[in-house]
């Protein structure tokens, strides 16, 4: 379970998150959507300790991240697919970040054969692609069995093998019973892959819904999200 209440984050006199306050539950997958610059990855990194909230907290299964004694197995995180050393090996990333969390090294195999990265595994992760990189952030995520799983567009750089794995794998560990929150620009991807939306426009919430719901009077998941977020996009390219 995560629970966000009344977070808030300013750069300058600007929001980038805005007083949002929101449950995700477990035994689902939770698509987090919104335009660029809605604060999706802002309110994440609020979520991991990895930027603070000026206002409001945020929660794993009650207990703010700092606070966690062995955070990686209570929360597992995919944020960023080149957040390893490019110098160190796959397998030694993950047998430092086994060995800081009290996990059993047995687990490092266990996650490199259940990202399909065995075979690369004794190479520098530097040398991994975008697509091999965000298997090893997976990779990272799961290696402490963790209840609460973060994604953010965790299929970006994938293959469409790839793509599939991760939906694959999200709504397999939500139905697990284990908390899944992923951030996603594919609509098409989010409408097979989610059950629940939480949708941010301009750091506030703008739909907190089960996806049948909220898709329920529009063609598409894509039709409903661009109607609901047509005043909040700040990037929209000319047309
Ligand atoms: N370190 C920072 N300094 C200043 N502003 C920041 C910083 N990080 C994020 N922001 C601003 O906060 C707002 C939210 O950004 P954030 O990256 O959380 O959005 P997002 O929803 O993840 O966007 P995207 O879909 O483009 O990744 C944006 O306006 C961004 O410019």
């Amino acid at each position: 379970m995560i629970t966000l209440r009344h977070v808030t984050k300013m750069y300058g006199a600007r929001a980038a998150v805005d007083d949002l306050t929101v449950d995700v539950r477990p035994g689902r997958v939770t698509g987090f959507l919104g335009p660029n610059g809605a604060g999706k990855s802002t309110t994440m990194r609020i979520l991991l300790g990895l930027d603070r909230a000026d206002a409001g907290e945020a929660l794993i299964n009650g207990v703010r991240y700092a606070e966690l004694a062995w955070p990686l197995r209570e929360v597992g995180a995919a944020l960023d697919a080149r957040s390893f050393h490019p110098g160190r090996t796959a397998r030694a990333h993950l047998l430092g970040l086994a060995r800081s969390n009290r996990i059993p090294l047995r687990r490092v195999d266990e996650v490199l054969t259940a990202v399909g990265l065995e075979s690369a595994a004794d190479q520098r992760a530097g040398r991994f692609s975008l697509g091999m990189g965000q298997r090893l952030g997976i990779a990272a995520a799961l290696l402490g069995d963790p209840a609460v799983l973060v994604f953010d567009e965790p299929v970006n750089g994938l293959d469409p093998e790839g793509v599939r794995w991760v939906r694959d794998l999200a709504r397999s560990l939500a139905a697990e019973g284990r908390t899944v929150l992923l951030s996603s620009h594919l609509m098409s991807e989010a409408q097979l892959t989610a059950d629940h939306l939480v949708i941010l426009g301009r750091g506030r919430l703008l739909a907190d819904a089960p996806l049948a719901e909220f898709v329920a009077s529009h063609a598409s998941l894509e039709d409903a999200y661009l109607a609901l977020t047509a005043d909040a996009v700040e990037y929209g390219a000319a047309r």
